[in-house]
């Protein structure tokens, strides 16, 4: 029998649901926010930026998701504030997400997880994305990493950019639509894998799409976390959720960015405030 002390993401996710809810806050440093939050868009600024999200967010809401794009426009510096922030949010308690969209094959997508999900990296997170272009099978290792390392990843399946249709709901060899083929090739590996209730490898569905013309029904779902970015900023709204997602509703991270951060570092608080009680009152 399998014995493993480290609790998996799944489970650490489901607790987290429990103590705080369903919001993740998303750490978008964009340059016109740095300039609207009168912070320099540079390193500095970003590294600002992120802890003031994190300091707000602490005893608010569980799930922060830093996009690591708006930290690596700032070079190496910005690696090292991008350190502080993971680092900050982790020892707050927040299950953090690194946006980082990662995929490759072989020893060097291996190395992502490394450097993103290994216990003791710098730039250490709970959970990556990543992207199954190559095939799910190119993540084997990083999803091993996951389960050894009892973290989480999130594989892009439907996203929420209108450009993705095309080639999402493409039909792979076997008939599923790429997006449902990723979903079906996640649910198998969960199944494979993991006793939790909730398995440890999720999938990013977007919030602006409708599951039905990616050829996904909701029960595919089923046991799987669901990172939904779209609200907000991108025009989905979050009483929406039980119509999206249906009975699997309850295991969508609900994903916002811009319509929280763009309240500023004043309003931050009372922002992030009403989002959790927005996706509280329709999870009701
Ligand atoms: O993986 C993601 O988080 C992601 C997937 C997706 O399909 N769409 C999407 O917008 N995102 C990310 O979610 C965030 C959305 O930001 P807002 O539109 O400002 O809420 C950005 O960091 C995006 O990179």
């Amino acid at each position: 029998m399998r014995h493993d002390p480290r609790p998996g993401f799944g489970d650490r996710l489901s607790a987290v649901f429990t103590a705080w809810g369903q919001l993740c806050v998303g750490i978008d440093p964009h340059a016109a926010l740095l300039e609207a939050w009168g912070l320099p868009d540079s390193a500095a600024g970003a590294r600002e930026f992120g802890l003031r999200v994190v300091e707000a967010s602490v005893d608010r809401a569980g799930i922060v998701k830093p996009q690591i794009a708006f930290y690596e426009r700032h070079g190496a510096a910005g690696y090292a504030a991008l350190e502080e922030v993971l680092a900050a949010a982790r020892a707050a308690g927040l299950l953090v997400i690194a946006d980082v969209k990662r995929g490759d094959l072989g020893t060097s997508v291996d190395a992502y997880a490394d450097a993103w999900l290994m216990p003791g990296s710098p730039l250490e997170a709970d959970a990556m994305t990543v992207v199954a272009y190559q095939g799910l099978g190119s993540l084997d290792g990083v999803i091993d990493r996951a389960e050894r390392f009892g973290k989480g990843l999130f594989v892009l399946a439907a996203t929420s950019n209108p450009e993705a249709k095309l080639t999402q709901t493409a039909r792979r060899a076997d008939g599923l639509s790429v997006a449902a083929g990723v979903v079906a090739d996640v649910a198998a590996r969960n199944a494979g894998l993991s006793t939790a209730a909730l398995g440890s490898v999720g999938v990013v569905v977007g919030a602006t799409i409708a599951l039905s013309e990616f050829g996904i029904g909701t029960e595919a779902l089923s046991g799987m976390p669901v990172l939904a970015p779209g609200f907000g900023h991108q025009g989905a709204r979050i009483a929406q959720l039980p119509e999206l997602f249906g009975s699997e509703a309850q295991n969508v991270l609900v994903s916002a960015s811009r319509s929280i951060l763009s309240a500023g570092p004043a309003g931050l608080a009372g922002a992030i405030d009403a989002h959790v009680a927005e996706v509280a009152a329709c999870r009701a």
